[in-house]
């Protein structure tokens, strides 16, 4: 549907987009997640032909936006951060104003019904509030029915409520066949709607790929914790464990006893019922673990399986990194 490729972008001296590719498949949903000034509205601005790049190629529908926009304009819906519509003119009217844009339009009353606008149609735009606002623009963006729809900040100021509805919304409209470019700081948002993700850091492709993949490159590891009802000599928990491969490490917190170096040999301790065994391994490393705890009649309790979140590996793929990010291609 789309391709970005090598694109750059510089407002004077700010170098707003460095090198950027990236790939939009027919009928997904893909994220555009990163930090504050990250460059995506700009990478997103480049590829719907609102700004020029300075470098790099981009293809929207097979066509290039900056030069065939006229075409693309009844194709392609965009909800972009802080656009503003004339302070007089009514929800309602703006809705039929940008339906008349288009041969086929959807159905605009029944669109701001989905998005909880209907009481709101006669109201002038100044009067809206910042959520109506919002969902005015989401309205607006999809009114024409188009192949690919790019959302920048799509449930930003929406309540709890209005966000699951756009939700929803979003997934029947991408149900319907429409490829939609998301921008979002929100994980949630992430995880719920989009099939892939790009992370862009600084101006670069810092990584890419579905949520489930982003954690897993970003924390490849997850961590088991549990405890034995009976105390058992640690070494005997370790002698259970020596074969499964997905283990990378196993410490023991509790009150009495102190928690090995991580990677080093533990001292030879009794584990107690209220001593905690940390078991950390690759993202597999779960069920062979307690496979082989059972097989050596060991049978933990409170067993507790964590693998990172989407926000712990977006905090890690972008904001502590000292080196430059390594461009990669989607
Ligand atoms: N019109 C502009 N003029 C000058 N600098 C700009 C302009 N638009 C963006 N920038 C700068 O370019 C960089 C990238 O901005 P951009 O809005 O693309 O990032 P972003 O990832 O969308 O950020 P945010 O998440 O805060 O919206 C930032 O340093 C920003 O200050």
């Amino acid at each position: 549907m789309a391709r970005v490729s090598h694109l750059r972008k510089t407002y004077g001296s700010t170098v707003a987009v460095d090198d950027v590719s990236l790939d939009v498949h027919r009928g997904e949903i893909l994220g555009v997640l990163g930090p504050n000034g990250a460059g995506k509205t700009t990478t997103v601005e480049c590829l719907t032909g609102l700004r020029q790049p300075d470098q790099g190629t981009v293809r929207l529908l097979g066509l290039d936006p900056a030069r065939d926009g006229r075409r693309l304009r009844p194709r392609v819906g965009c909800q972009l951060q802080e656009s503003e519509l004339p302070a007089k003119l009514r929800a309602g009217e703006a809705l039929d104003l940008y339906a008349s844009f288009y041969d086929d339009p959807a159905d605009g009353r029944a669109l701001a019904a989905d998005l909880g606008l209907a009481t709101a149609l006669d109201t002038p735009y100044h009067g809206l509030s910042g959520g109506q606002k919002q969902r005015l623009s989401i309205a607006l963006a999809l009114v024409g029915r188009p192949e690919l729809a790019v959302l920048d900040e799509l449930t930003t100021g929406l309540d709890p409520q209005a966000r699951r509805d756009t939700w929803d919304l979003i997934e029947g409209v991408r149900a319907d066949g429409v490829t939609i470019v998301l921008v979002t700081h929100f994980m949630d948002e992430a995880e719920r709607l989009c099939d892939r993700l790009v992370l862009i850091d600084r101006g670069r492709v810092a990584a890419a790929g579905t949520p489930t993949d982003l954690v897993a490159q970003a924390l490849g590891e997850q961590v088991l914790r549990l405890r034995l009802p009976d105390p058992v000599p640690l070494a005997t928990v370790r002698a259970a464990l020596r074969d499964v491969t997905e283990v990378t490490d196993l410490a023991v917190e509790g009150p009495g006893t102190p928690a090995g170096p991580a990677g080093g040999p533990l001292p030879d301790v009794v584990v107690g019922p209220s001593d905690e065994l940390v078991v950390t391994g690759s993202r597999a490393v779960t069920a062979p673990a307690l496979l082989a705890l059972a097989a050596a009649d060991l049978e933990p309790v409170d067993v507790v399986a964590r693998r990172g979140t989407l926000e712990d590996a977006f905090v890690a793929l972008t904001s502590s990194r000292e080196t430059e990010p390594t461009p990669v291609e989607v």
